[in-house]
């Protein structure tokens, strides 16, 4: 069975990720990431009944206990991070013991903030069951929990020892999760890549219907242009603030609408669609890239509108708390056309133009 490798270079670091099918079956593709005596699997109440038993198969010889936290962003919060912490406790993890992340981007975030924490920070291994977490959220070591102010408020980065994609695990995803999978997909073209918009493009029917061959070259592309882009800046110092495109107003849309209501991957698809306005509004991008981005999220089966019951002014305040601000002022990441993104200072009236 063929397997994908695609490495994430840091410096005089690197990790790997593993992509291929029914990986967790295959502890010989994966026991090496794990280190020391003591695991503590981190997973949610939907993931553990599908796959927990065949992670578990797989660790036998190490001290493992599983942690499964209610599922849903909702439960992307402190208060279940202290439930890892707990659980880590009576495990008696010491410094060289392994957080496993199975599941989506919620378990993934929280099970690896709860590793960079543990005794000032620990390994963990990324096994991301969504597609959303196999194409962005398990890659690049931004970890962290909600608050009611906003997402992703409390974090750290910190980097995952490995990162191991079983790609049969799709097969159980809902397709609401999956197409919210595919925004992100769109990101990566809309940002660093005209060649794989184009090739998303042609291949939206194929991605929509879940063809394998589409799918894993999606995934391969898509590890691909976050590796790169985390390679040349960890810590978002520059370039990496791109791959917030669509964001600003995705975050708060998610925040304002109440955690879970729309999905990440939903809100990043409206808040894409906001931020070509905002650009071609500015000058940045033409209208005609603004409609080519609408017709590939609409062909995508993915939203473009901001629910007609949300307000404008407490969208604007939601990202008052956006992280890429400096001083007080709202950055954003403008489009400037296809395979091709900046980060700018926008006023409030220029966000109010796209969004009343
Ligand atoms: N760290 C990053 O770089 C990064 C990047 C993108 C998104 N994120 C974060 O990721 C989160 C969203 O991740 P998500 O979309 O994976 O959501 P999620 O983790 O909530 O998973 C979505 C739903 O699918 C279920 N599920 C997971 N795998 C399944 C499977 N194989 N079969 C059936 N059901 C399954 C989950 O239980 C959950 O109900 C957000 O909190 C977002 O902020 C982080
Ligand atoms: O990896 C990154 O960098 C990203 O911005 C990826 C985003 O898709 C992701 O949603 C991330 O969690 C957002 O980070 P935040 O710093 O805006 O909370
Ligand atoms: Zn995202």
């Amino acid at each position: 069975m063929s397997v994908t490798e695609v490495d994430v270079v840091l410096g005089d670091r690197s990790y790997r990720i593993r992509i291929g099918r029914d990986l967790l079956r295959q502890p010989a593709r994966w026991r090496d990431a794990v280190r020391g005596r003591h695991v503590l699997v981190v997973t949610d109440s939907t993931v553990a009944p599908l796959y927990l038993a065949r992670l578990e198969d797989g660790l036998d010889g190490f001290d493992h206990a599983v942690v499964t936290i209610p599922a849903g962003e909702r439960h992307k919060t402190l208060a279940q991070t202290e439930q890892v912490f707990a659980a880590l406790a009576g495990l008696g993890a010491s410094r060289d013991a392994t957080v496993i992340a199975l599941g989506g981007g919620v378990v993934g975030d929280l099970a690896g903030f709860a590793a960079a924490c543990w005794m000032r920070g620990i390994d963990f291994v990324q096994m991301p069951t969504t597609l959303l977490a196999m194409v962005d959220s398990s890659v690049g070591g931004k970890t962290g929990v909600n608050l009611p102010a906003g997402k992703n408020l409390i974090g750290a980065f910190h980097q995952p020892r490995s990162v191991i994609i079983d790609t049969d695990t799709l097969d159980t995803l809902p397709a609401r999760e999956y197409r919210a999978g595919l925004a992100e997909v769109v990101k990566y073209g809309a940002i660093s890549d005209a060649a794989f918009f184009g090739w998303l493009e042609q291949q939206a029917d194929a991605l929509v219907r879940r063809e394998p061959a589409a799918v894993a070259e999606a995934i391969a592309v898509s590890c691909k242009s976050k590796a790169d882009i985390v390679a040349r800046d960890e810590r978002e110092e520059g370039e990496r603030a791109l791959l917030n495109f669509g964001h600003t107003f995705g975050h708060a849309l998610e925040t304002e609408a109440g955690y879970g209501t729309l999905l990440h991957g939903e809100a990043v698809a409206i808040g894409m669609t906001l931020a070509a306005s905002l650009s071609a509004h500015m000058g940045k991008s033409s209208h005609t890239d603004t409609d080519r981005l609408i017709s590939l999220l609409k062909r995508l089966e993915l939203p473009t509108v901001v629910p007609h019951d949300i307000s404008p002014a407490r969208l604007i305040q939601h990202m008052r708390l956006d992280k890429k601000n400096l001083s007080g002022k709202i950055r954003a990441v403008l489009w400037h056309g296809v395979g091709r993104a900046g980060v700018t200072i926008v006023e409030d009236e220029q966000l109010r133009s796209v969004l009343e």
